[in-house]
């Protein structure tokens, strides 16, 4: 069995790991147009920022470790066509010399690209994107320069707040815009939002929210940024207004979902029989909607990479779906959410209520102690949990793995009222805040 993956990063490497880990008289064949693999774009912001030393412990795997495994990998070859009639990728390496290689089974990992905005002067020097590792240097370079002052930040989603903090600790003056009335506004309803939007003004960055950016001026290199409300001088430009799926490959041989991504069943196999797609170039299961959506996060490429090379394999082994669990951490200000918001889930048309608390993480005689601000989302006719969110100065994030858990298994708020939540000062209070969340409920 021959199995031909198309882009390996995340999802991509994760398949093959898999097939060649597990399955090794599994022939694997990896193509990837970059010149890298494997990088942790949740570091960009670390490094840019000078939180860490620097990028180099930022990629995990090397193309030899795939070819000591066995694996024949071509980097820098850029896939131009699929013949899926006959079985055949085409694709063309660096110094243009065209190559093909057969599958029996293929697996499509090409994730995601940067939505571009297509307004006036999107070409202009001086703009940017955040997407791959090379992109994360350019920015870098950009930001050493002294002639560089202001920078406009497209998009207050997670990838535009933690470059927005990046450019800040390098001394900038930083402009964040979105469309939308708060930051985060995907992620988080506006009773949390709006903390991380103190947080950011309290560090000094310019919010510019429900603005939208309308031209960029420049002779050559970007100076102005023009929105519907003003006019900025700037000499920088980060975009980061969202992803989508990466799919003109197979976009006319396969079943589509409306953002284009290939729609996959629970084994990661698109509409064709010998084709599957994995990670942020394909949809995923959303347990709290029930329904299948799109979610871009490297957690999720690597769940459905290991998922496609086990059914690949020859295992058949079911996806259980995702909650879309993420976190953010700014200025030493934590956010994490799993499941949808209230907004989130009245956009998605299901009837919810939910319950907040604020209190202290920990008894108040400990010295080191922080407030915890706490709202678990349900559905008002069956009281499945169906979202939660957190923010603290405290490290909370392993608490939302709990509810991306309740959540996966249907656990309804009522159940939550009396779990056994164990209690040490250390850590906790006897009335600890999930538990009073709980019985809040209506
Ligand atoms: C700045 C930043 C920060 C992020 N932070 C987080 C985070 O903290 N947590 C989190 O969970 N997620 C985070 N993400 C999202 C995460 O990086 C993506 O969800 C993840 O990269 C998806 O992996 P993937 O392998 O599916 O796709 P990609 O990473 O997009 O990889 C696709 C691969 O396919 C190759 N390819 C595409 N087309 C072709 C072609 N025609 N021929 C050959 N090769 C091709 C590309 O070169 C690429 O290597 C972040 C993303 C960015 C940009
Ligand atoms: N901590 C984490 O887990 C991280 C995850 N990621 C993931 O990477 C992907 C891409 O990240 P982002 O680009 O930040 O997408 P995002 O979806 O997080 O945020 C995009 C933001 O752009 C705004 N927007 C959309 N169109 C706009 C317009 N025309 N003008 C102004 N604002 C506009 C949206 O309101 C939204 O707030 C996401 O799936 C994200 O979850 C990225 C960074 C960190």
């Amino acid at each position: 069995m021959k199995t031909v993956i198309i882009g390996a990063n995340h999802a991509g490497i994760a398949c093959a790991n898999t097939l060649l880990d597990t399955y090794p008289d599994t022939e694997v064949v990896m193509i990837d147009r970059n010149s890298n693999l494997s990088y942790l774009g949740c570091g960009t912001a670390l490094w840019v920022g000078r939180q860490i030393d620097g990028y180099e412990n930022l990629f995990y795997t090397t193309a030899d470790n795939f070819r000591k495994k066995g694996a024949k990998i071509y980097m820098e070859s850029v896939v131009s066509d699929i013949d899926f009639i006959n079985q055949v990728v085409h694709f063309t390496n660096k110094a243009g010399e065209k190559s093909a290689e057969t599958y029996d089974k293929l697996v499509l990992a090409t994730g995601s690209k940067p939505i571009v905005p297509n307004i006036p002067g999107k070409d202009l020097d001086g703009i940017h994107f955040l997407k791959l590792f090379q992109e994360g240097l350019a920015v870098d370079l950009d930001l050493s320069r002294d002639d560089v002052k202001t920078v406009a930040v497209i998009g207050a989603g997670y990838i535009g707040v933690e470059i927005a903090e990046a450019a800040k600790r390098r001394g900038k003056h930083v402009l964040l815009f979105d469309a939308m009335p708060t930051s985060l506004a995907s992620y988080y309803d506006p009773e949390f939002a709006t903390k991380m939007d103190e947080n950011l003004e309290q560090h000094g960055i310019s919010l510019h929210f429900g603005e939208l950016a309308t031209e960029y001026k420049g002779d050559g290199h970007v100076t102005q940024l023009v929105t519907d409300k003003a006019t900025y001088d700037v000499d920088l430009v980060i975009n980061a207004i969202g992803f989508t799926a990466n799919s003109d490959l197979g976009a006319e041989h396969l079943d589509t979902f409306k953002n284009g991504a290939y729609l996959v069943d629970k084994h990661q196999k698109t509409s064709d029989d010998s084709v599957y797609a994995v990670g942020d170039c394909a949809t995923i299961y959303s347990n709290a909607l029930d329904d299948t959506t799109y979610i871009a996060l490297a957690t999720n490429a690597v769940r459905s990479g290991i998922v496609a090379g086990h059914n690949i394999g020859g295992t058949v082994l079911d996806a259980i779906g995702v909650q879309g669990s993420n976190g953010i951490s700014i200025f030493g200000y934590n956010m994490v959410s799993t499941g949808l918001s209230v907004t989130a889930a009245e956009k998605a048309g299901i009837d919810v209520d939910y319950t907040d608390f604020e209190d202290l993480q920990k008894p108040g005689f400990i010295k080191e102690n922080a407030l915890v601000k706490i709202r678990i989302v349900y559905e008002k006719s069956s009281r499945r949990v169906i979202g939660a969110q957190l923010a603290s100065t405290e490290d909370i994030s392993a608490t939302i793995h709990m509810f991306s858990l309740a959540i996966q298994e249907h656990v309804t708020i009522d159940e939550l009222k009396l779990l056994d939540i164990f209690f040490l000062p250390h850590f906790n209070q006897p009335y600890n805040y999930i538990t009073m969340a709980a019985l809040g409920a209506k």
